[in-house]
């Protein structure tokens, strides 16, 4: 009962249909009564003593006890179903709101179909349990005590020969619980481990059918899928072992009772009527001892899946806001970023970012360079406090960002991601995603800036086109670009773009990058990317390789000395057989960042030159400088 108690906030509340529930139900059980005591004086008086007029008053009176009894069952279904569902709302609120609230870090170990299973089945059960499970488990007691009662008053001595195998039936019910309870614990997790192949299997169909991987998929879910059985025959096993147990035990006492009571109906120690009353009184008895197996699996069961809700709810969010932490306030933030000598490691690993320190200067562009799992987005994770730094600090405008609240924090910041989330919803709201009031002109021209007005004007529906789950239907380029505009929309003091543009094509970027700079002034921006044209204009260009900054300067500096920005520049540069591959020849658009890079460029085109002409690739680099 210990998971109950820690889950009462929830039900507790609604504890008015809890008693109704209890009432009514106890009322109904009571009124069942009335049949053995009418029996009996069926027999003993009317019978017996060929009264037989009283037959049909008898008769009447039995159908108003039943009349009576139905609407008692009515109010007790209503009630139990009000609660359930009540206490099953108010879980999965507070559930829902929890899974908002967890770290980056809890996510990092999530399994989706592992939440589903918790958000479905383990809550159904619970609600099954607090709706119904726990009155009727409460109505077997007290349909055993009234009963007992009752037999107790006809006769004791014959109660208790009959109740002489009771003691067996309940220590056979307390063994079958505590077997029965770890099995449908497994069998929870095995169903949850079930859908969660399920869920990869449709989120990822695309890479498993290009991979021609059905068959394995098929394979991995049959693994599980046979666990599921395996764990449900074992608890099947455990069922068929103990129920026909529990029935013999019960089915004796009812031999004791015939056995016993005939011969006291023989030698006239109780009357014929008493019998039949002690008959169908053991049955009202029996009857719930029978279902005892079924109510305590049903309480077994949830609460098993009560702790794997206590589970969720309890879980500790690494990341939330101090006491008393800082709100900032969006007009006064100026977006002076400074990472403190960072050091970072995700959770049992290696650091993925060392000693890392840096000075944006509100409206200044960084750029950040260098290989696949290097550090570059672990800069951005931290900036935006996904998780928490325990070594150095970073400071927004001189303010400690753990000190900051975290909803302030992230208004100020607009990220477009590597890989683009769509939800499924219109255009248009998933451009507004993270604005509260905005008018349609503003999401249009925020669109037109990022290059994605054109092909949504030549969608059926325009703006209010319902973009499939994960943005499915666009192209990988149309996605970005609706990114790029939601991030637009939110015009926040810093602006991040982590590999952003990396889906569209070179023409479709500069003149998003151009878009960029009309809405980015005044604003601090980080850019990652693997392309040096996207950077080359940063007013400061850190290079990273396994979390350290390994060279760090404007693009012109940093192309006149020996280190990995020059080789990157050179790879990029041989690689490409047109000379056209990085930006137009003819230049189409201005740089991006030209105001805050407008300094760094006056040289690079003799230093492009240079290089190029030591890498005897001339023709090449007159469309890449520009
Ligand atoms: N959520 C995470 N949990 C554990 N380790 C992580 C996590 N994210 C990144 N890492 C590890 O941290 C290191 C740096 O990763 P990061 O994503 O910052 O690299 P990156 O430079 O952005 O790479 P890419 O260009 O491929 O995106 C890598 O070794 C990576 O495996």
């Amino acid at each position: 009962m210990e998971v109950f108690r820690q889950l009462k906030s929830f039900y507790w509340s609604e504890r008015k249909y809890l008693f109704i529930s209890i009432f009514s139900l106890m009322a109904a059980t009571a009124l069942g009564l009335v049949y053995p005591n009418l029996l009996r004086y069926l027999i003993d008086e009317v019978i017996t003593k060929g009264r037989f007029e009283a037959v049909p008053y008898l008769a009447l009176g039995v159908v108003g006890v039943m009349a009576v009894k139905a609407g008692f069952m009515f109010m007790h279904g209503a009630s139990s179903a009000r609660l359930g569902n009540k206490t099953a709302f108010n879980l999965r609120k507070a559930l829902y709101e929890k899974l908002q609230y967890y770290s980056f870090q809890y996510y990092d170990q999530a399994r989706t179909g592992d939440l589903m299973s918790r958000l479905t089945a383990d809550l159904g059960a619970v609600r099954d349990f607090v709706g119904f499970g726990f009155v009727q488990l409460l109505n077997v007691f007290m349909m055993v005590l009234f009963g007992t009662v009752m037999m107790f008053t006809i006769n004791w001595k014959l109660t208790l020969l009959t109740m002489v195998t009771m003691p067996f039936l309940a220590f056979t019910a307390i063994r079958f619980e505590s077997r029965i309870h770890p099995a449908f614990r497994s069998i929870r997790k095995s169903m949850s481990s079930m859908t969660t192949s399920v869920q990869e299997n449709i989120t990822g169909v695309r890479t498993v059918k290009s991979f021609a991987r059905e068959p394995h998929e098929i394979e991995k879910f049959s693994d599980r899928n046979e666990d599921y059985k395996v764990n449900n025959v074992n608890t099947s096993g455990i069922w068929a072992k103990y129920f026909p147990l529990m029935e013999l035990f019960a089915n004796l006492s009812v031999v004791i009772l015939l056995g016993l009571g005939g011969w006291m109906v023989i030698g006239q120690v109780i009357s014929l009527g008493e019998l039949v009353a002690f008959f169908s009184l053991i049955w009202y008895i029996i009857g719930p001892m029978w279902g005892i197996g079924f109510h305590i699996n049903n309480y077994t069961q949830s609460k098993a899946s009560g702790e794997r809700l206590l589970e969720l709810l309890h879980q500790y969010i690494h990341v939330k806001n101090k006491e008393n932490a800082v709100q900032l306030k969006a007009d006064q933030v100026q977006g002076h970023v400074v990472f403190d000598h960072v050091t970072f490691a995700y959770t049992g690993k290696q650091p993925a970012l060392t000693d890392f320190t840096l000075d944006a200067r509100p409206g200044s562009v960084i750029g950040l360079l260098g290989g696949t799992g290097s550090g570059k987005s672990t800069v951005i994770q931290l900036l935006m406090r996904a998780y928490n730094v325990k070594d150095g600090r970073i400071m927004l405008d001189g303010a400690d960002i753990r000190d900051v609240t975290l909803e302030s924090l992230r208004e100020q910041i607009a990220i477009v991601f590597q890989e683009t989330f769509l939800f499924s919803s219109t255009i248009r709201n998933n451009i507004a995603y993270g604005v509260k009031q905005v008018s349609m002109d503003e999401v249009v021209r925020a669109a037109k800036l990022a290059k994605a007005h054109d092909f949504i004007m030549e969608l059926p529906l325009g703006y209010d086109t319902v973009v499939g789950e994960r943005g499915l239907g666009l192209s990988g380029g149309q996605k970005q670009r609706i990114a790029i505009a939601r991030a637009l929309l939110k015009n926040p003091k810093i602006l991040i773009l982590d590999d952003a543009t990396s889906a569209v094509d070179m023409e479709t970027e500069h003149e998003i990058q151009r878009g960029f700079r009309e809405v980015m002034q005044g604003r601090t921006t980080f850019v990652i990317a693997h392309r040096i044209s996207s950077l080359k204009h940063a007013d400061e260009i850190l290079v990273l390789d396994e979390g350290r900054v390994v060279q760090r300067g404007t693009h012109q500096r940093l192309m006149q000395e020996e280190g990995p920005y020059l080789e990157t520049y050179k790879i990029q540069f041989a690689d490409q057989p047109d000379a056209s591959w990085d930006e137009p020849a003819a230049p189409i658009g201005e740089p991006l960042f030209a105001d805050a890079g407008a300094a760094a460029r006056e040289n690079d085109e003799a230093a492009e030159r240079e290089i190029a002409a030591s890498a005897g690739a001339q023709a090449k680099l007159r469309g890449f400088a520009h």
